[in-house]
């Protein structure tokens, strides 16, 4: 069988383009929150996405012991508060840095996000190095934005979508800034 190392694996995954989110939480454990690509959704029947969470991150107390988060998804705006939240600054500077209100669980919302879902995580699957959130969509708040703020080959783009028909995305290169 072939071994395959870490970074032969990280290299080709940064040809993987994904949508950058500030996944936060509040509650009992504390305020926390940490900028996350590993986000996807798994079944619209009961709302349900996925968050990959490392266990060494400084948010992960906190996203376990309260049991709820908001996986906020970023716009063109927001490079440099997901650059926050993906550094080591502490939790109480990363918020700062944005506005934040909550809706049903009481995780931040952020003010001027592309989306928002605020869930509560219903399972926890250990895999290597993360935690596997499973987590049922309870309130959702979505903006007329039409732009994603997305992570491909170790860099921030923005992808825009079209004036003429705002539900059809250009590529990417093409609105690259
Ligand atoms: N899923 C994750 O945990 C994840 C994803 C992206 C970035 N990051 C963090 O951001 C740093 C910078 O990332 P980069 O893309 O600029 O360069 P990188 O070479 O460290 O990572 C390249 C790609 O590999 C994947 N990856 C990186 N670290 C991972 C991990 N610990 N577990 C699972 N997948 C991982 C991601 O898809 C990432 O975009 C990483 O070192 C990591 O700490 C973590
Ligand atoms: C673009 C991008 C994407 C991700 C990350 C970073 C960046 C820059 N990070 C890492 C995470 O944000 C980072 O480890 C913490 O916020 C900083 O570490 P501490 O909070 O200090 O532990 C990250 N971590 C994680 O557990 N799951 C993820 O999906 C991602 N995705």
């Amino acid at each position: 069988m072939t071994m395959i190392g870490c970074q032969d694996y990280r290299d080709a995954m940064a040809c993987l383009g994904a949508a950058v989110n500030i996944v936060t939480t509040d509650g009992a454990e504390g305020r926390a929150g940490f900028t996350a690509s590993a986000v996807c959704s798994v079944t619209d029947d009961p709302p349900t996405l996925l968050v990959c969470l490392n266990r060494s991150s400084s948010a992960h107390a906190s996203v376990l012991g309260n049991g709820v988060i908001c996986v906020n998804v970023l716009s063109a705006d927001h490079e440099a508060l997901s650059r926050l939240f993906g550094s080591g600054v502490p939790a109480d500077q990363r918020f700062g840095a944005g506005v934040w209100s909550t809706l049903e669980t009481g995780a931040p919302v952020l003010a001027d996000c592309t989306a928002a879902f605020d869930c509560r995580i219903s399972e926890v699957a250990n895999v290597g190095t993360h935690d596997v959130l499973f987590c049922s969509v309870v309130a959702l708040k979505r903006s007329n934005l039409a732009d994603n703020l997305i992570y491909f080959n170790r860099r921030y783009h923005v992808v825009r979508a079209s004036q003429q028909d705002p539900n059809h995305c250009v590529p990417l290169m093409e609105k690259r800034r």
